[in-house]
C-alpha cells in the first residue's frame, strides 16, 4: 500500500525506523547502512532502506516540529514500523552537558500543542524501556558524555512576546530541549509500538547559558555521527533480544 504523504510503499518499511528531522541527515544516516536504496523524497520526508549487520532499517526525515513529524510517525506505522528511534538534537540546559553531549530521553514534556488533539492532559509521553536501555547501553561503549533522563518537546524555536518556562524546566531536571519527542512517544504509546530518542546536544536553551544558536560546528557534527553508530547499534541489540 502506498502511503499518500510519505508516498512509499508498505511493503518497503522494515520493523525498525531511524527518524530524524534534517532530509540531509537521513541521507548521512543511510551511508551507514548496506544495501541502502532511497524509496521516496516526498516535501520533508526523505525516506531510505537498507540494512545493518542483516537487520532490515529503515530511515526518514520528519521535518522540524511536531504536526508535520506526526504526520510521518503515523504513517511509518500504518505502513508497518514497530519501532520507532529518533536521533535529533537539542538545547542543554545544564553546563555540564555542553555541545556534543548525547542525551538519551526517557520521557517528555508535553510543552506543545499537536498531542493535546489526540490524548487528554495528562496522558505521559514516555519512551519504551528497552529502546532506552538498548540506545544507553550503545551510548556507554562509545567515548564522551552520555547522560539519560526527561527532555521538552516545544513547538516555538524562537520566543515571542510571552516567556518559554526553560527556568522552571531546568529547575525540574530537565535535561535539554527539542521539538518532536513528545509527538513520538504519544503516538507510539497510542499505536501500540516501542519509540526511544537521542539526541545530541548543540548549544545551550537556558537564558543564562545560551549564546549565539549555531547547531553547524565540528563537534556538534562529530557527536552526529556518535549518535547515528550508537541509534543503528541499538536496532542491532533491540533485534537480537
Ligand atoms: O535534530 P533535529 O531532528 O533536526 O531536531 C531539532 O532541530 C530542529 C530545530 O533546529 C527541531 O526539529 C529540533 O527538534
Ligand atoms: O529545538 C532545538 C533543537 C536544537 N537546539 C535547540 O536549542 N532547540
Amino acid at each position: 500500500m502506498l502511503m499518500p504523504i510519505l508516498q512509499v510503499h508498505s511493503e518497503d518499511i522494515p520493523d525498525y525506523v531511524i527518524v530524524c528531522g534534517d532530509p540531509q541527515r537521513a541521507e548521512i544516516i543511510s551511508r551507514k547502512l548496506d544495501s541502502a536504496r532511497e524509496l521516496a523524497f516526498s516535501r520533508e520526508y526523505r525516506t531510505f532502506a537498507g540494512e545493518i549487520q542483516g537487520v532490515p532499517v529503515a530511515v526518514t526525515s520528519h521535518g522540524v516540529g511536531s504536526p508535520g513529524a506526526a504526520v510521518c510517525f503515523e504513517e511509518l506505522i500504518r505502513a508497518g514500523a514497530k519501532t520507532i528511534i529518533r536521533v535529533g538534537t537539542a538545547g542543554s540546559y545544564f553546563a555540564e552537558l555542553p555541545a556534543g553531549s548525547l542525551v538519551v530521553s526517557t520521557a517528555a514534556v508535553r510543552a506543545e500543542g499537536l498531542t493535546y488533539q489526540l490524548v487528554p492532559q495528562g496522558y505521559p509521553a514516555v519512551a519504551d524501556s528497552q529502546v532506552v536501555d538498548a540506545l544507553y547501553a550503545s551510548a556507554l561503549e562509545t567515548d564522551g558524555l552520555v547522560r539519560k533522563g526527561i527532555t521538552v518537546t516545544l513547538d516555538a524555536f524562537f520566543a515571542g512576546v510571552e516567556e518559554i518556562p526553560h527556568k522552571k524546566y531546568k529547575q525540574a531536571g530537565v535535561l535539554a530541549v527539542e521539538m518532536e519527542i513528545a509527538a513520538l512517544y504519544v503516538i507510539a504509546s497510542l499505536r501500540g509500538i516501542r519509540a526511544g530518542a537521542i539526541l545530541v546536544l548543540d548549544g545551550f536553551a537556558d537564558a543564562d547559558l545560551a549564546k549565539e544558536y549555531n547547531p553547524h560546528t565540528d563537534i556538534v557534527a562529530q557527536a552526529v555521527e556518535r549518535e547515528i553508530h550508537v541509534a543503528l547499534q541499538a536496532v542491532v541489540k533491540l533485534a537480537a533480544e
